[in-house]
C-alpha cells in the first residue's frame, strides 16, 4: 500500500556544496520525527557522520533506538554509494525496512561524487519498493562555485566571464557530474546565497535553468537554513521516473564494462599528522589550495594547549574553521585531513602539512 511507504529524501550535490550543513539544519527542525540518516563519504574519515552526530538534537531523538547506527546514523564508508548500491546501501535499507514502524523518514546524504540515479533506481528493488519511496531528490549546488564557472562548458565559461581565473578546473567531468546530479533533481538548492552577488545569482540561475525543467523549484539558501516543508513531504516518487532520466554516465553502466564514474578521475587520501600551529596550518593550506587542484579538504586539527578540536573545511580555495567539541580524555590528539582532488600527490601534501606540526619538545615547554 502506497499509504504506508516510508519517505526517503536523497540529498546529492558536489563536494563541499553544503549537503551536511543542510542535513544538520533539517535534523534540528525535525525534532519529534524519527529520522534515520544514511551518510556516504568519499574519503575514509567519517567526518560528516561525526559532525551530524554532534547535532544536539539527535542525542534525545528516538531514532537513537531504532537502529544499530549510532544515533540513527548509518555510515556507508566503503566507497561511493552509487558503485556500492548492492553491497552497502541495500543491506542498510533492508534493515530500515524491517524497523519501519519506528521510522518516519529516511535522509540520505550521498558522497559529493556520487550519481543519484543508481541510488534512486535501487528503490525499485521489490524488497524496498514495497515499503519505501523517494520523497524527493534534492540537489545542492554551490552558488559561488557554479557562478565562477567551475562546472561550466566553454560557452558557459565565456558567459560567466571568468576564464581568467586559472585556479578553476574547467574539466568536463565536473560539468557532467553537475548535469547528472541536476538531471535527477526534484528540488534544487543553491547554497551559500550569502556569498552571492545579484549578478552571480543570475549567472547561477541561467546555468540551472538550462538543466532542469521549469517545474523543478530552485531555492537559494544560506547556511542550510530552509523550511522543512520545502524539502520534506514532496511525494515525488522519484523512483517511478528515474529510468527515463538521462545521465552522461549511463552508457558506461549499460556496457557493463569498467564503470567510468566521475570519481575515477579523482584522487583521495587522508593525511594524518600531530598537533599543529594554527597560523602555520592556515598558511600551508592556503598555499596548497592555490597551487594544486584540490576540490575539497576537511577534517580536524589538534592545536597545542586547546582543549577543543578544530574542524577544518576547505572548498575550492576557501577555508573555514571552528571548534566543535572537547577532545575526549582517551582520544589521541592528532590532525587529520581528507583531501580530494586531481593529480595530487600524497607525499608532497603530507610533507607540506608536516611543516605546520609543533614538535614535542615545544609542546612540553
Ligand atoms: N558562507 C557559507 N558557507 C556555507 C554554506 N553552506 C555550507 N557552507 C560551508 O561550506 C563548507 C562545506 O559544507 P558542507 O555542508 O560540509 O558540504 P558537503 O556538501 O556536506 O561536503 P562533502 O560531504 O564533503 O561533499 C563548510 O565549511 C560549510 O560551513 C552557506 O550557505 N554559506
Amino acid at each position: 500500500m502506497q499509504l504506508n511507504k516510508i519517505p526517503a529524501t536523497v540529498v546529492t550535490g558536489f563536494l563541499g556544496s553544503g549537503k551536511t550543513t543542510l542535513l544538520s539544519n533539517v535534523l534540528k527542525q525535525a525534532a519529534g520525527k524519527r529520522i534515520a540518516v544514511i551518510v556516504n563519504e568519499f574519503g575514509e574519515l567519517d567526518i560528516d557522520a561525526d559532525l551530524l552526530r554532534n547535532c544536539p538534537l539527535d542525542c534525545e531523538d528516538e531514532s537513537a533506538q531504532v537502529s544499530n547506527g549510532e544515533n540513527g546514523i548509518y555510515e556507508l564508508a566503503n566507497g561511493c554509494i552509487c558503485c556500492t548500491v548492492e553491497e552497502e546501501f541495500l543491506p542498510v535499507m533492508k534493515e530500515l525496512v524491517a524497523r519501519r514502524d519506528d521510522i518516519d523518514h529516511i535522509l540520505i546524504e550521498t558522497s559529493g561524487l556520487a550519481l543519484p540515479k543508481p541510488l534512486v533506481q535501487a528503490f525499485n528493488w521489490p524488497e524496498i519498493k514495497q515499503y519505501c519511496t523517494v520523497d524527493a531528490v534534492i540537489t545542492v549546488i554551490d552558488g559561488p562555485a557554479v557562478a565562477a564557472g567551475r562546472f561550466a562548458d566553454n560557452a558557459e565559461q565565456v558567459q560567466a566571464q571568468r576564464l581568467a581565473d586559472e585556479s578553476l578546473d574547467h574539466d568536463p567531468s565536473l560539468k557532467e557530474l553537475l548535469d547528472d546530479q541536476l538531471s535527477a533533481a526534484d528540488i534544487v538548492i543553491v547554497s551559500k546565497n550569502d556569498l552571492l552577488s545579484d549578478q552571480e545569482r543570475e549567472q547561477v540561475q541561467a546555468i540551472v535553468s538550462t538543466r532542469v525543467p521549469e517545474a523543478v523549484k530552485t531555492t537559494y539558501i544560506s547556511n542550510g537554513e530552509v523550511q522543512l516543508d520545502l524539502l520534506m513531504g514532496i511525494d515525488a516518487a522519484a523512483e517511478e521516473r528515474i529510468d527515463h532520466v538521462h545521465n552522461h554516465h549511463d552508457h558506461h553502466h549499460a556496457h557493463g564494462a569498467h564503470h567510468d564514474h566521475a570519481h575515477d578521475h579523482f584522487d583521495s587520501f587522508v593525511i594524518s599528522v600531530g598537533q599543529v600551529d594554527h597560523e602555520r596550518l592556515q598558511a600551508v593550506l592556503k598555499t596548497l589550495l592555490s597551487k594544486y587542484n584540490i576540490f575539497r579538504a576537511k577534517g580536524f586539527a589538534a592545536l597545542p594547549g586547546k582543549p577543543m578540536r578544530q574542524v577544518i573545511q576547505a572548498v575550492g580555495e576557501r577555508v573555514d574553521v571552528h571548534f566543535d567539541r572537547l577532545w575526549g580524555a582517551e582520544e589521541e590528539r592528532k590532525t587529520q585531513l581528507v583531501i580530494i582532488g586531481k593529480d595530487i600527490d600524497e607525499a608532497i601534501l603530507t610533507a607540506a602539512l608536516q611543516e605546520a606540526v609543533v614538535e614535542d619538545a615545544v609542546l612540553e615547554k
